[in-house]
């Protein structure tokens, strides 16, 4: 059962950067075998949480509170530098939001494969390139071309094709995905997104895609958690969630997306901006400055993140509609 797609079970998770909260008290877990999507604007907490699944918070963000626990692995958020060093990659497969700019420019893209594969101790190396070569070819690449090229001879587009190859290509059964596909335009964008639900379904993964933008994940992930000034303020089935959305931040962000609103005209931008660690509420409800539902209590008290059905909202008014 080890090559099964792992489940991920995160509890109570609070992560700070100089004991500010960027990520509060946040809740999720990721069944096996399905994509999960993190949706919200800029600044609300996704990279950080994404990073502690590889318990790979850099200082001066620390993991204050909570477990990130993942099937066959175990609570890495307690684990040591050399026992997290060994699972990345091989059993977490990832590309981090800056891939378009993290390959080495010194070396070709297939040295650093190269170089990965030793990294962990892959003994078919001949077959690590042909794995390569194929998911490049699958994303519209030339992949024996690309492996031949340094980082300043690929485009941002095919840099971040080449990030998404190095997370899926040393096999590992869980993903995580931080703007996997921000520099291709719509179309390429659809393309790889096809191809990274293509790739979850055939290896039986399980996948975490992370967005700023809801209408990019809405097409792959089956399940979607909205976050919001480091909460997670919405989670549940993807198709539901679209349908009918419960936290009006959720509302807000359909709402602003013309190809989910299907009208053009009636795609309303969201008012306001999130906050930053400096000006997010230490109590109270984190969105409560730009939501149209706003009581009394919101401004006290932080709503707990409760199940309604297949959904988990925290909202003093949804909660209130509920119990009506
Ligand atoms: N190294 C750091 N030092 C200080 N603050 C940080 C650091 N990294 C992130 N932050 C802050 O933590 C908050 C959450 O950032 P994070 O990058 O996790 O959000 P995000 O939702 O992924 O946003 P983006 O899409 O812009 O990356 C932001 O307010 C950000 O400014």
């Amino acid at each position: 059962m080890s090559k099964q797609a792992p489940g991920v079970r995160i509890d109570g998770l609070t992560v700070t950067y100089n004991n500010l909260p960027a990520v509060r008290n946040v809740s999720l877990e990721l069944p096996p075998g399905t994509i999960t999507g993190i949706v919200g604007e800029s600044g609300s907490g996704k990279s950080t949480l994404a990073l502690s699944l590889l318990n790979a918070v850099q200082p001066p963000g620390r993991i204050a509170a909570g477990s990130v626990e993942i099937d066959e692995i175990g609570n890495v958020v307690e684990f040591a530098a050399e026992q997290i060093r060994r699972v990345r990659g091989s059993q977490i497969g990832y590309v981090f939001q800056a891939a378009q700019n993290s390959l080495n420019p010194l070396k070709t893209v297939g040295k650093q494969l190269l170089d990965l594969g030793r990294s962990h101790g892959v003994e078919d190396l001949r077959g690590l390139v042909r794995d390569a070569k194929d998911l490049l070819g699958r994303m519209g690449l030339d992949g024996a071309r690309v492996l031949d090229s340094h980082q300043h001879e690929l485009s941002g587009g095919m840099r971040q094709r080449v990030g998404i190859m190095l997370a899926l290509v040393l096999n590992a059964h869980l993903v995580v995905l931080d703007e996997p596909t921000t520099a291709l335009d719509m179309i390429t964008q659809s393309t790889i997104l096809k191809i990274i639900r293509e790739v979850h379904e055939e290896r039986g993964l399980t996948t975490l895609v992370i967005t700023h933008d809801i209408g990019v994940v809405a097409e792959v992930a089956d399940r979607l958690a909205v976050m919001y000034g480091g909460r997670l303020v919405e989670q549940g089935p993807t198709r539901e969630v679209l349908a009918s959305p419960q936290h009006p931040y959720t509302r807000g962000l359909i709402r602003a997306i013309p190809r989910l609103t299907g009208d053009i005209d009636e795609a309303q931008a969201l008012p306001g901006r999130p906050p930053t660690l400096a000006t997010v509420p230490a109590e109270g409800c984190v969105f409560r400055e730009r939501c149209p539902l706003r009581m009394d209590v919101c401004d006290t008290v932080d709503p707990a993140a409760e199940a309604y059905g297949t959904r988990i909202v925290a909202c003093h008014a949804v909660k209130v509609k509920e119990h009506a």
